[in-house]
């Protein structure tokens, strides 16, 4: 493949994911850098052939696309020895939370591209859901992040004003799904399975639920309807659930991970 030297600056949970990811889509693993501070930690990336450093600068310099997956606290300084570095020649993507398109162009000097990307982690197998968004971005531009994220899975663009929300479904989503899931299995071992077992049978049902939608583009209830008999087990269970709150503690959940974000 004719690739673009990719250098993501950050390689903690969602960087290094992104470059598994990347890795597993037949990507070429010599032309990705992933650097962090605690280089070591890296090891295992570099054992399947991509380039790890703690050198910022010699990733910025040796690549044309830089993926910034730093926590937010940490990306000013950080850009501050990278600015002289980072030319109106480099596609800058940024899959930082809560840090605008503005903010970071403001640390940066004029006329650099910049795309926001909020992914999950579920790119380390292909299987994220990413949503772009972008103000100076030539179309060229988004049309290369939206290849590599869709490498990684589905992409969806969104206006900014909708980031937030975006962090919160698409990617804190996948811990909720996780909790939920992790429940089933509580549950399951609870009627007679082993851990294994219920691991199991919760997890495929899980993506069986969600192909019916994906791939079916029915409401969640229609699917529901043909799984609750009259008088049956399913409708007893679920209707137990909402009175325990089910579906407005995810609902509550989900606007109090918003609140923590636009706080400040
Ligand atoms: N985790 C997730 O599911 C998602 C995260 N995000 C966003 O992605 C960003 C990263 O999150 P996450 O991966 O979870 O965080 P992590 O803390 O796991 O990763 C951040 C990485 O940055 C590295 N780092 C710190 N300082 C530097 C530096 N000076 N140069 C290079 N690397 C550095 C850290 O490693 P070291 O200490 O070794 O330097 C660390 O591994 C955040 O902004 C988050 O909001 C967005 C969507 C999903
Ligand atoms: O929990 C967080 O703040 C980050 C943003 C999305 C996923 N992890």
């Amino acid at each position: 493949m004719n690739q673009d030297t990719i250098a993501i600056i950050g390689g903690g949970n969602l960087g290094r994911s992104i470059a598994q990811g990347l890795i597993k889509n037949q990507f070429n693993p010599e032309q990705i850098y992933v650097t962090r501070t605690k280089v070591a930690l890296l090891d295992d990336l570099k054992a399947q052939h991509i380039k790890t450093t703690s050198n910022n600068i010699e990733a910025v310099k040796n690549a044309k696309i830089l993926i910034f997956a730093l926590k937010p606290y940490r990306i000013e300084a950080v850009l501050k020895e990278l600015t002289s570095h980072i030319t109106p020649e480099h596609l800058v993507i940024s899959v930082i939370s809560d840090f605008s398109l503005e903010q970071f162009s403001n640390c940066l000097t004029p006329n650099i591209q910049i795309v926001r990307a909020m992914p999950n982690t579920a790119a380390a197998i292909g299987e994220s859901m990413t949503c772009l968004a972008s103000k100076n971005a030539s179309a060229e531009n988004i049309s290369k992040t939206k290849l590599i994220f869709e490498a990684l899975g589905e992409t969806i663009e969104i206006d900014e004003n909708l980031m937030d929300a975006a962090t919160v479904l698409g990617a804190c989503g996948i811990a909720y799904a996780l909790r939920f899931i992790r429940a089933m299995i509580q549950g399951g071992i609870e009627i007679g399975f082993d851990a294994k077992t219920a691991t199991k049978i919760a997890s495929q049902t899980v993506k069986g639920a969600s192909e019916l939608l994906l791939q079916n583009g029915n409401h969640p209830e229609e699917e529901i309807d043909k799984v609750t008999t009259p008088k049956g087990c399913t409708i007893a269970g679920l209707n137990e659930m909402e009175h325990q709150g089910f579906s407005s503690s995810l609902i509550k959940g989900i606007k109090t991970s918003i609140e923590t974000i636009q706080k400040d």
